[in-house]
């Protein structure tokens, strides 16, 4: 992976027809997706349940590009082996899954792989500072984590321009979960985003069997982003 601070679409799987996680990942990417996003969930940390190391195996044969894989389980530690030979990209772990985040991005990186440190809306950006040695990517949620179509939560921009600003030049790519439309991109994107998640916002009007739509609304988002930079 090459950093850049291009923004990039990253479709979440949590909006797929979870029986066709295959073609969905391949219609994805066919129709201009940048990443693909996976999203983990335990019912312990979320109140939600997804899948777990082998369905993200199985679905990274379909992935030609970079597999971003998002866990909102506690704990994490005794799963970062599994899912980092699942053939994860980016593996992310939240701030508040504790309770060795340091040693969980260490764990992360020992992989090879990238490490990014996911955030909640009520979490503040005080602890992150400790940590930018450590990170390659930081997720800002703007919805509370546990399932797609939530509403943006707006009060999360001023953080995002609080973190770009303690980023600084560090190669550190800024992600957004939650909420992302054609509406609310051109907010997270002046804040200084560069990787948007959007579950909903791409998947709404389409299908494996019809993916036409998907390019469309990821050409929405993408154009939105662009245009308010
Ligand atoms: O992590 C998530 C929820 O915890 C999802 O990735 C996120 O909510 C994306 O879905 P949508 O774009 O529909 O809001």
């Amino acid at each position: 992976m090459t950093f850049s601070r291009a923004i990039k679409i990253a479709p979440s799987i949590l909006s797929a027809d979870f029986a066709n996680f295959g073609a969905e990942c391949e219609a994805i990417e066919a129709q201009g997706a940048d990443w693909v996003h996976v999203d983990v969930m335990d019912g312990h940390f979320v109140p939600n349940l997804t899948f777990g190391p082998a369905t993200c195996a199985a679905i990274r044969k379909h992935i030609k590009g970079v597999m971003d894989v998002h866990l909102m389980i506690a704990p994490v530690d005794p799963y970062i082996d599994a899912f980092a030979q699942a053939g994860a990209d980016v593996l992310t772990a939240h701030l508040e899954a504790g309770p060795h985040i340091h040693r969980t991005l260490q764990a992360i990186r020992a992989h090879g792989i990238k490490a990014g440190l996911a955030i909640n809306p009520g979490t503040g950006i005080e602890s992150v500072t400790e940590l930018l040695d450590m990170v390659d990517l930081i997720c800002v949620m703007t919805v509370n984590p546990g399932f797609g179509g939530q509403k943006f939560i707006t009060s999360q921009v001023s953080k995002v321009q609080r973190l770009r600003q303690m980023i600084g030049d560090r190669p550190i790519h800024i992600e957004i979960d939650g909420g992302i439309t054609p509406e609310t991109a051109p907010l997270v994107a002046a804040a200084g985003a560069d990787v948007l998640v959007a579950g909903s916002g791409v998947f709404k009007g389409g299908s494996v069997t019809n993916p036409a739509p998907y390019g469309e609304n990821i050409r929405a988002i993408r154009a939105a982003a662009e245009a308010a930079r």
